[in-house]
Protein backbone atom coordinates (compact mmCIF):
# COMPACT_ATOMS: atom_id res chain seq x y z
CA UNK A 1 0.00 0.00 0.00
CA UNK A 2 1.08 3.44 -1.16
CA UNK A 3 0.82 6.62 0.86
CA UNK A 4 -0.64 9.48 -1.36
CA UNK A 5 -1.39 12.63 -0.55
CA UNK A 6 0.43 13.47 2.71
CA UNK A 7 1.01 17.41 4.46
CA UNK A 8 3.60 16.90 6.73
CA UNK A 9 3.16 20.33 8.82
CA UNK A 10 6.56 20.59 11.09
CA UNK A 11 9.76 20.00 9.04
CA UNK A 12 12.17 18.74 12.22
CA UNK A 13 14.06 16.33 13.57
CA UNK A 14 11.62 13.52 13.45
CA UNK A 15 9.50 14.45 10.29
CA UNK A 16 12.87 13.99 8.64
CA UNK A 17 13.66 10.31 10.41
CA UNK A 18 9.78 9.35 9.86
CA UNK A 19 9.10 11.01 6.48
CA UNK A 20 12.76 9.86 5.94
CA UNK A 21 12.51 6.45 6.44
CA UNK A 22 9.02 6.43 4.35
CA UNK A 23 10.52 7.50 1.33
CA UNK A 24 13.68 5.51 1.58
CA UNK A 25 11.43 2.13 1.93
CA UNK A 26 8.89 3.34 -0.94
CA UNK A 27 6.09 3.53 0.91
CA UNK A 28 5.93 7.41 0.38
CA UNK A 29 7.21 9.01 -3.13
CA UNK A 30 8.15 12.23 -2.98
CA UNK A 31 5.98 13.91 -5.46
CA UNK A 32 2.96 12.89 -2.50
CA UNK A 33 4.58 14.57 -0.04
CA UNK A 34 3.72 18.64 1.23
CA UNK A 35 5.87 19.88 3.77
CA UNK A 36 4.93 22.82 5.93
CA UNK A 37 7.57 24.79 7.18
CA UNK A 38 8.30 27.87 9.11
CA UNK A 39 11.79 29.08 8.23
CA UNK A 40 13.27 29.07 4.62
CA UNK A 41 16.13 26.75 5.28
CA UNK A 42 13.94 24.07 6.44
CA UNK A 43 12.31 24.33 3.32
CA UNK A 44 15.38 24.17 1.76
CA UNK A 45 16.61 21.60 3.20
CA UNK A 46 13.42 19.15 2.41
CA UNK A 47 14.06 19.88 -1.42
CA UNK A 48 17.57 19.70 -1.25
CA UNK A 49 17.30 16.14 0.46
CA UNK A 50 13.82 14.73 -1.31
CA UNK A 51 13.48 16.31 -4.73
CA UNK A 52 9.99 16.33 -5.60
CA UNK A 53 8.47 16.82 -3.07
CA UNK A 54 6.62 20.52 -2.28
CA UNK A 55 7.24 22.94 0.19
CA UNK A 56 5.08 25.65 1.75
CA UNK A 57 4.39 28.47 4.36
CA UNK A 58 0.53 28.12 3.84
CA UNK A 59 -0.70 25.81 6.11
CA UNK A 60 -4.06 26.46 4.93
CA UNK A 61 -3.75 25.31 1.15
CA UNK A 62 -1.52 22.45 2.21
CA UNK A 63 -4.24 21.06 4.39
CA UNK A 64 -6.76 21.83 1.72
CA UNK A 65 -4.42 19.83 -0.88
CA UNK A 66 -3.98 16.86 1.79
CA UNK A 67 -5.54 13.53 2.29
CA UNK A 68 -3.56 12.89 5.16
CA UNK A 69 -2.17 15.31 8.04
CA UNK A 70 0.77 14.86 9.98
CA UNK A 71 1.27 17.14 12.63
CA UNK A 72 5.09 17.49 13.82
CA UNK A 73 5.38 20.47 15.53
CA UNK A 74 6.31 20.72 19.08
CA UNK A 75 3.00 20.43 21.58
CA UNK A 76 2.97 23.64 22.53
CA UNK A 77 2.70 24.75 18.82
CA UNK A 78 -0.37 22.67 18.16
CA UNK A 79 -3.03 24.42 19.35
CA UNK A 80 -1.44 27.41 16.88
CA UNK A 81 -1.61 25.02 13.97
CA UNK A 82 -5.19 23.93 14.68
CA UNK A 83 -6.58 27.47 14.26
CA UNK A 84 -4.12 28.56 11.65
CA UNK A 85 -5.78 31.58 9.02
CA UNK A 86 -4.53 32.77 5.76
CA UNK A 87 -3.89 36.00 4.87
CA UNK A 88 -7.33 36.14 3.74
CA UNK A 89 -8.82 34.81 7.06
CA UNK A 90 -9.91 31.72 5.87
CA UNK A 91 -9.47 28.67 8.45
CA UNK A 92 -7.86 25.73 7.59
CA UNK A 93 -10.46 22.59 7.11
CA UNK A 94 -9.51 19.50 9.10
CA UNK A 95 -13.12 17.48 7.82
CA UNK A 96 -12.16 14.81 5.23
CA UNK A 97 -8.75 14.23 6.59
CA UNK A 98 -6.72 11.57 8.41
CA UNK A 99 -5.31 13.20 11.21
CA UNK A 100 -1.92 12.01 12.49
CA UNK A 101 -0.26 13.57 15.50
CA UNK A 102 3.49 12.88 16.63
CA UNK A 103 3.38 15.12 19.35
CA UNK A 104 4.33 14.05 22.67
CA UNK A 105 1.96 14.32 25.07
CA UNK A 106 -1.43 15.13 23.07
CA UNK A 107 -4.33 12.76 23.56
CA UNK A 108 -6.86 12.24 21.45
CA UNK A 109 -9.42 13.82 22.87
CA UNK A 110 -7.70 17.34 22.64
CA UNK A 111 -6.96 16.72 19.31
CA UNK A 112 -10.28 15.57 17.82
CA UNK A 113 -11.55 18.81 19.49
CA UNK A 114 -9.37 20.65 17.87
CA UNK A 115 -9.41 18.88 14.61
CA UNK A 116 -13.43 19.20 14.90
CA UNK A 117 -13.85 15.52 14.24
CA UNK A 118 -12.83 11.78 15.30
CA UNK A 119 -10.49 10.41 12.49
CA UNK A 120 -7.71 11.19 14.36
CA UNK A 121 -4.71 9.11 15.21
CA UNK A 122 -1.93 10.00 17.77
CA UNK A 123 1.81 8.27 17.01
CA UNK A 124 4.97 8.11 19.01
CA UNK A 125 7.59 6.96 16.95
CA UNK A 126 11.24 7.32 17.30
CA UNK A 127 14.39 8.67 15.37
CA UNK A 128 16.22 5.16 14.28
CA UNK A 129 12.71 5.30 12.11
CA UNK A 130 15.69 6.93 9.59
CA UNK A 131 17.00 4.05 9.53
CA UNK A 132 14.73 1.47 8.92
CA UNK A 133 14.34 0.35 12.69
CA UNK A 134 12.21 2.71 14.25
CA UNK A 135 9.53 1.56 17.22
CA UNK A 136 6.39 3.63 17.36
CA UNK A 137 3.02 2.88 19.33
CA UNK A 138 -0.24 4.68 18.05
CA UNK A 139 -3.69 4.79 19.13
CA UNK A 140 -6.80 5.60 16.93
CA UNK A 141 -9.72 7.71 18.32
CA UNK A 142 -13.33 6.30 17.10
CA UNK A 143 -13.72 8.20 13.54
CA UNK A 144 -10.83 6.07 12.42
CA UNK A 145 -12.17 2.68 10.63
CA UNK A 146 -9.88 -0.19 9.96
CA UNK A 147 -8.67 1.18 6.45
CA UNK A 148 -7.06 4.06 8.03
CA UNK A 149 -5.61 1.77 11.09
CA UNK A 150 -4.25 -0.09 8.26
CA UNK A 151 -2.44 2.57 6.35
CA UNK A 152 -1.23 4.34 9.63
CA UNK A 153 0.24 0.69 10.29
CA UNK A 154 1.62 0.14 6.91
CA UNK A 155 3.64 4.00 6.93
CA UNK A 156 4.89 2.81 10.47
CA UNK A 157 5.84 -0.51 9.37
CA UNK A 158 7.60 0.60 6.68
CA UNK A 159 10.02 2.10 8.69
CA UNK A 160 10.18 -0.79 11.78
CA UNK A 161 7.48 -1.92 14.09
CA UNK A 162 4.36 -1.03 15.34
CA UNK A 163 1.96 -1.51 18.61
CA UNK A 164 -1.48 -0.08 18.83
CA UNK A 165 -2.10 0.55 22.17
CA UNK A 166 -4.35 2.94 24.48
CA UNK A 167 -4.18 6.61 24.80
CA UNK A 168 -3.46 6.87 28.14
CA UNK A 169 -0.33 4.04 27.19
CA UNK A 170 1.44 6.58 25.22
CA UNK A 171 2.67 8.46 27.56
CA UNK A 172 4.41 5.02 28.64
CA UNK A 173 5.44 4.61 24.79
CA UNK A 174 7.35 7.85 25.07
CA UNK A 175 9.22 6.81 28.13
CA UNK A 176 10.34 3.44 26.65
CA UNK A 177 11.02 3.90 22.45
CA UNK A 178 9.86 7.66 21.92
CA UNK A 179 12.64 8.82 24.38
CA UNK A 180 14.51 5.19 24.42
CA UNK A 181 17.25 6.19 21.68
CA UNK A 182 18.44 8.98 23.47
CA UNK A 183 19.25 6.66 26.01
CA UNK A 184 20.92 4.13 24.14
CA UNK A 185 23.00 6.95 22.54
CA UNK A 186 24.08 7.93 25.88
CA UNK A 187 24.99 3.94 26.58
CA UNK A 188 26.83 3.61 23.39
CA UNK A 189 28.84 6.81 24.44
CA UNK A 190 29.65 5.92 27.63
CA UNK A 191 30.86 2.74 26.48
CA UNK A 192 32.85 3.87 24.14
CA UNK A 193 34.80 6.44 27.25
CA UNK A 194 35.30 3.30 29.02
CA UNK A 195 36.87 1.84 25.87
CA UNK A 196 38.80 5.04 26.01
CA UNK A 197 39.55 5.14 29.32
CA UNK A 198 40.98 1.45 29.29
CA UNK A 199 43.65 1.81 27.02
CA UNK A 200 41.38 2.22 23.09
CA UNK A 201 41.29 4.36 20.53
CA UNK A 202 38.37 6.52 20.05
CA UNK A 203 37.27 5.10 16.62
CA UNK A 204 37.68 1.55 17.61
CA UNK A 205 36.59 2.05 20.94
CA UNK A 206 32.84 3.41 19.43
CA UNK A 207 32.74 1.27 17.12
CA UNK A 208 32.81 -1.63 19.09
CA UNK A 209 30.56 0.21 21.56
CA UNK A 210 27.92 0.85 18.89
CA UNK A 211 28.68 -3.29 17.11
CA UNK A 212 27.62 -4.54 20.75
CA UNK A 213 24.37 -2.56 21.24
CA UNK A 214 23.33 -3.65 18.00
CA UNK A 215 24.39 -7.26 18.66
CA UNK A 216 22.69 -7.65 22.11
CA UNK A 217 19.14 -5.98 20.73
CA UNK A 218 19.66 -8.55 18.11
CA UNK A 219 20.13 -12.01 20.09
CA UNK A 220 16.94 -10.24 22.29
CA UNK A 221 14.94 -10.00 19.38
CA UNK A 222 15.97 -13.00 17.65
CA UNK A 223 16.79 -15.59 20.56
CA UNK A 224 13.16 -14.98 21.75
CA UNK A 225 15.54 -15.47 24.89
CA UNK A 226 14.64 -13.48 28.35
CA UNK A 227 17.24 -10.61 28.20
CA UNK A 228 18.14 -12.00 32.09
CA UNK A 229 19.32 -15.38 30.48
CA UNK A 230 21.33 -13.72 28.16
CA UNK A 231 23.14 -11.73 30.74
CA UNK A 232 23.84 -14.83 32.95
CA UNK A 233 25.48 -16.43 29.84
CA UNK A 234 28.00 -14.11 29.48
CA UNK A 235 28.99 -13.95 33.09
CA UNK A 236 31.77 -16.43 33.51
CA UNK A 237 31.77 -17.21 37.32
CA UNK A 238 34.86 -15.36 38.65
CA UNK A 239 34.73 -13.67 35.81
CA UNK A 240 35.08 -9.86 34.08
CA UNK A 241 31.95 -9.50 33.17
CA UNK A 242 30.34 -10.59 36.62
CA UNK A 243 32.66 -8.14 38.62
CA UNK A 244 31.45 -5.43 35.95
CA UNK A 245 28.07 -6.21 36.71
CA UNK A 246 28.55 -5.63 40.73
CA UNK A 247 29.68 -2.76 39.86
CA UNK A 248 26.90 -1.46 37.73
CA UNK A 249 24.17 -2.42 40.37
CA UNK A 250 26.15 -0.33 43.04
CA UNK A 251 25.53 2.69 40.89
CA UNK A 252 21.94 1.34 40.78
CA UNK A 253 21.70 1.23 36.70
CA UNK A 254 18.89 -0.43 36.43
CA UNK A 255 17.18 1.90 39.03
CA UNK A 256 18.23 4.89 36.71
CA UNK A 257 16.78 3.52 33.17
CA UNK A 258 13.24 2.74 34.85
CA UNK A 259 13.48 6.37 36.42
CA UNK A 260 14.25 7.67 33.69
CA UNK A 261 11.55 6.00 31.57
CA UNK A 262 9.17 7.40 34.30
CA UNK A 263 10.39 10.82 34.35
CA UNK A 264 9.98 10.86 30.29
CA UNK A 265 6.54 9.86 30.64
CA UNK A 266 5.51 12.28 33.38
CA UNK A 267 6.86 14.49 31.51
CA UNK A 268 4.60 13.68 28.48
CA UNK A 269 1.77 13.52 31.19
CA UNK A 270 2.67 17.26 31.94
CA UNK A 271 2.88 18.27 27.89
CA UNK A 272 -1.04 17.51 27.59
N1 LIG B 1 12.64 14.20 18.25
C1 LIG B 1 12.15 13.01 18.55
O1 LIG B 1 12.91 12.02 18.72
C2 LIG B 1 10.67 12.82 18.66
C3 LIG B 1 9.79 13.87 18.57
N2 LIG B 1 8.44 13.65 18.65
C4 LIG B 1 7.51 14.77 18.52
O2 LIG B 1 7.70 15.35 17.24
C5 LIG B 1 7.36 16.73 17.31
C6 LIG B 1 8.48 17.53 16.68
O3 LIG B 1 9.64 17.36 17.45
P1 LIG B 1 11.09 17.55 16.85
O4 LIG B 1 11.09 17.12 15.43
O5 LIG B 1 12.02 16.93 17.80
O6 LIG B 1 11.21 19.12 16.95
P2 LIG B 1 11.91 20.15 15.95
O7 LIG B 1 12.05 21.42 16.69
O8 LIG B 1 13.12 19.52 15.33
O9 LIG B 1 10.83 20.33 14.80
C7 LIG B 1 9.68 21.08 14.97
C8 LIG B 1 9.46 21.83 13.69
O10 LIG B 1 8.23 22.55 13.84
C9 LIG B 1 8.30 23.58 12.93
N3 LIG B 1 7.30 24.61 13.20
C10 LIG B 1 7.17 25.40 14.28
N4 LIG B 1 6.07 26.18 14.16
C11 LIG B 1 5.52 25.85 12.96
C12 LIG B 1 4.37 26.30 12.25
N5 LIG B 1 3.57 27.23 12.77
N6 LIG B 1 4.09 25.75 11.04
C13 LIG B 1 4.90 24.82 10.51
N7 LIG B 1 6.00 24.34 11.14
C14 LIG B 1 6.30 24.87 12.34
C15 LIG B 1 9.70 24.12 12.97
O11 LIG B 1 9.89 24.50 11.64
P3 LIG B 1 11.03 25.46 11.05
O12 LIG B 1 12.27 24.63 11.10
O13 LIG B 1 10.53 25.66 9.65
O14 LIG B 1 11.10 26.69 11.88
C16 LIG B 1 10.52 22.89 13.36
O15 LIG B 1 11.31 22.40 12.29
C17 LIG B 1 7.14 17.10 18.76
O16 LIG B 1 5.77 17.24 19.01
C18 LIG B 1 7.71 15.90 19.51
O17 LIG B 1 6.99 15.66 20.71
C19 LIG B 1 7.91 12.40 18.79
C20 LIG B 1 8.74 11.32 18.89
C21 LIG B 1 10.18 11.43 18.90
O1 LIG C 1 11.93 14.90 23.90
C1 LIG C 1 10.78 14.96 23.43
O2 LIG C 1 9.91 15.66 23.98
C2 LIG C 1 10.45 14.17 22.20
C3 LIG C 1 9.31 13.23 22.41
C4 LIG C 1 9.93 11.87 22.50
C5 LIG C 1 11.29 12.08 22.03
N1 LIG C 1 11.55 13.33 21.83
Amino acid sequence: MKLTGLTVIGGGQMARALVGGMLESGCLDAEELTVVHKTASTGTWWTENHPGCTTTTDTVAAVASAKVVMLAVKPHIIAEVMTVQDEQGNSADWNDRLIISIAAGIGLDSLTEQAGHRRVVRVMPNTPSLVGEGASGFCAADGVDDDDVELVKTMLESVGIAAQVTDPQMNAVTGVSGSGPAYVFLIIEALADGGVAAGLPRATALQLATQTVLGAAKMVRETGEHPGVLKDNVCSPGGTTIAAMSTLEKNAVRGAMIQAVQASANRSRELA
